[in-house]
């Protein structure tokens, strides 16, 4: 078992760009403003920020600091061509310099959209190469039922979701498709592959097939969960977009599925109300008086697919599974809980992590923000280890 902690920290700022280089008549050619959102994932050792406890906080504060220049900035000042992919590495080499051994960035990503962004992921070894992958994330509005489950279970019966998906592509910097610098607003490849025009016409038949229809109805669908949507998604486009590296399917507001060609892995989204006081704080410092936070924690669950009921475990099952430990959590003072010494995002995923393995030995990771988008990821792979393969975004 590989276990990792990552603390997760996010900044937003507001900027300005002109990408030149795209062809002529691309709007994003012309002057025109983003807001932005900068995000890095890190591996720190405790204590790193001050305190036992500190590190989550002492990221994201970081993180903005590192960012400030870019806020309410030209950034065609900063970069001569400001893409996606260049904010990142940008991005990746101010923090690495603000950084030091060991501490060790996992990640850094841009967003630029609600609906494109560019995540710049380093090796898991020393020496591995970085690589750069883009996403973009589409809508459709869909009906459908699902159609061996229980007599009694809701999603047997005819309903419906705003289900989004998110395609993330992989961006060979080995290739021809150029130096990862080249790669534009979410475009891949100034030298060549595919643009977002290119991958929005390869989305439209497919939204064609799905928007506005009951998925029951399309071959290939007949038992439309996440996953097979995801699978049958896959299928279409891969063929056409060899870099495709993961297809994600976002059910509900709260769970949905990845599907990389191999591998499906699922997550559950939870909230939770809690007390806390750091006791590891300094005197004087706000953390060690009793406060709050408003958690969110995503569950990930990595299973084979059940052929008849047509997913690996039910979204249902993994939140009455984990009903117990949420009742412990949820309105309630996180010093109180046993085992758990002093309720940092790190120590309290930890917790979250031995309270799970029992009941629900398909989770190989937690997510869990105490804030928007500052926190952790504990990473365990019990269940799939990587198997050499390059990873993928955390
Ligand atoms: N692994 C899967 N499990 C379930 C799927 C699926 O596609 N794959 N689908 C469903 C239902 O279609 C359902 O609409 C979504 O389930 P769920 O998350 O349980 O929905 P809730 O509205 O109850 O969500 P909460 O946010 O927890 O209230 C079921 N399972």
């Amino acid at each position: 078992m590989s276990e990792r902690l990552f603390h997760l920290a996010e900044a937003p700022f507001q900027a300005a760009r002109r990408i030149a280089a795209l062809a002529p008549g691309h709007r994003a050619g012309r002057l025109h403003g983003h807001s932005f959102s900068a995000r890095a994932l890190a591996e720190l050792p405790p204590g790193w920020g001050g305190f036992d406890g500190a590190e989550t906080e002492a990221l994201d504060v970081l993180l903005k600091r590192v960012i400030d220049p870019l806020d309410y900035a030209d950034l065609n000042a900063h970069l001569p061509l400001p893409t996606d992919a260049s904010l990142a590495v940008w991005l990746r080499t101010r923090l690495g310099n603000a950084l030091q051994a060991p501490a060790a960035i996992a990640q850094v990503g841009i967003q630029s959209t609600a609906d494109q962004g560019v995540e710049l992921v380093d090796g898991e070894a020393p020496g591995d190469d970085q690589r750069v992958y883009w996403w973009r994330r589409f809508e459709l509005e869909a009906a459908h039922r699902l159609v061996n489950v229980p007599a009694d279970h809701p999603c047997g019966r005819m309903h419906g979701h705003g289900f989004a998906v998110r395609l993330l592509v992989a961006l060979d910097r080995s290739s021809d498709q150029g130096p990862i610098d080249d790669a534009a607003s979410g475009q891949i490849g100034e030298s060549g592959a595919l643009g977002d025009a290119q991958l929005d016409a390869l989305w439209a038949p497919l939204h064609e097939r799905l928007d506005h229809r009951c998925l029951n109805d399309v071959p290939g669908l007949e038992n439309p969960t996440s996953e097979r949507l995801a699978h049958w998604l896959w299928e279409r486009l891969k063929p056409q977009l060899p870099a495709l590296a993961q297809v994600s399917v976002y059910e509900t507001a709260t769970a949905g599925c990845h599907y990389d060609g191999q591998t499906y892995r699922i997550w559950k989204e939870m909230r939770f109300e809690s007390a806390l006081r750091l006791r590891n704080a300094p005197d004087g410092d706000a953390r060690r008086r009793l406060h709050g936070h408003s958690y969110r924690l995503r569950l990930h669950l990595t299973a084979p697919l059940d052929e008849v009921l047509g997913w690996t475990v039910d979204y249902g099952d993994v939140k009455r599974l984990f009903k117990p430990v949420y009742d412990e959590l949820d309105h309630h003072e996180l010093n109180e809980l046993e085992q758990l010494s002093d309720p940092s995002a790190a120590n309290l995923a930890l917790w979250i992590r031995e309270q799970v393995v029992g009941s629900l030995p398909q989770v190989d990771r937690l997510e869990l923000t105490e804030r928007k988008g500052r926190g952790v990821l504990l990473s365990w792979d019990a269940v799939a280890p990587s198997n050499g393969k390059p990873r993928l975004p955390l």
